[in-house]
């Protein structure tokens, strides 16, 4: 369970100033300030004094930025940039092997994209660098490396989304699901919400306003499943109390893991209560 929920991380265009300044009002857990694939050539630099300003106010909820990858002519300005100017954490695109997580944890939470084969290859090793965070999907870039065709329940992507959930979990770090790109198709969004929390994602990320809530919704806990979650603890303790090593709630078996699971389903409701 994290600190701090990461239901929906929202991708905002480090050349849209009205996008960046829109964003401070809305609801998402985190923001990526973006200087890679959303930025034009031509925009970079001009991209990058508006993160700088951005940085330099007050933001609800934690700012990342994501810079260009290495070999980019805007790598090291970029990198400089999240570094000294109060982001949150550093979104690296397309890292491929544990060395680079390494050599750019750099005092800042590192956040890995696991968009190519190798990635997802090596995403175990990634996952295991102390100075990364967690695990990005970025799906369009995975699916075009890999020569697979879109498919409404991504069924030629299902091993990799599973191989970045595990490769994350395994080492105690956040895995966060890829965009859903098409932004006026809520149903087809809210079912790729349900089927990431399926598979074990922590949230999603999300490029549009309009997916935020949705997100939320989908990776949050609703009153009814924390009243659940509270029966379930109340049963346990009641069996402990009588000496017994297991319990029943509602005719199903309850162990230490299940007690475990409900207490993260209530730290989660707590820490999103209201937003
Ligand atoms: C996808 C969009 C290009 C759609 O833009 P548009 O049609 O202009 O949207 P709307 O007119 O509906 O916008 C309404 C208002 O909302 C603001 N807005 C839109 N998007 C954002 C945003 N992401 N953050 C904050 N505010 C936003 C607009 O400014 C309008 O505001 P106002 O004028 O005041 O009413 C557009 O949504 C967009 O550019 N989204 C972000 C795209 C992006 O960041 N892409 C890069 C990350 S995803 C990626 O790289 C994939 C990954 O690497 C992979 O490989 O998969
Ligand atoms: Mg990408």
């Amino acid at each position: 369970m994290t600190a701090r929920p990461l239901r929906s991380v929202l991708y905002v265009p480090g050349d849209k100033p009205r996008a960046i300044d829109k964003a401070r009002t809305l609801s998402p857990d985190a923001v990526i300030l973006d200087l890679e694939d959303a930025v034009a050539p031509e925009h970079k630099e001009a991209a990058r004094a508006h993160v700088r300003d951005a940085l330099a106010a007050r933001w609800p909820v934690p700012v990342l930025v994501r810079v260009n990858g290495s070999g980019a002519p805007w790598e090291h300005d970029d990198r400089e940039l999240a570094l000294t100017a109060g982001a949150a954490g550093l979104v690296l695109p397309k890292v491929e092997d544990a060395r680079t997580a390494h050599d750019l944890s750099l005092g800042l939470p590192l956040w890995a994209m696991i968009e190519t084969p190798r990635g997802v290859l090596n995403a175990p090793a990634i996952a295991a660098v102390p100075g990364v965070a967690g695990l990005l999907v970025g799906a369009n870039d995975l699916a075009r490396a890999l020569r697979t065709r879109p498919h409404p329940d991504r069924a030629p992507l299902l091993h990799a989304l599973s191989a970045v959930v595990l490769a994350a979990r395994a080492h105690g770090k956040i895995p966060l699901d890829a965009v859903y790109n098409d932004v006026r198709d809520p149903d087809g969004f809210a079912r790729e919400c349900r089927q990431g929390r399926d598979l074990g994602f922590t949230g999603k990320t999300v490029i549009h306003p309009a997916q935020i809530d949705p997100a939320n919704a989908a990776y949050g806990v609703t009153d009814d499943e924390a009243d659940e979650a509270r029966a379930l603890i109340a049963a346990w303790d009641a069996a402990r109390a009588e000496g017994r090593s297991v319990a029943t709630h509602q005719g199903a078996l309850v162990e230490q893991m299940h007690v475990d699971e409900a207490q993260d389903v209530l730290a989660l409701w707590e820490g999103t209560r209201g937003k």
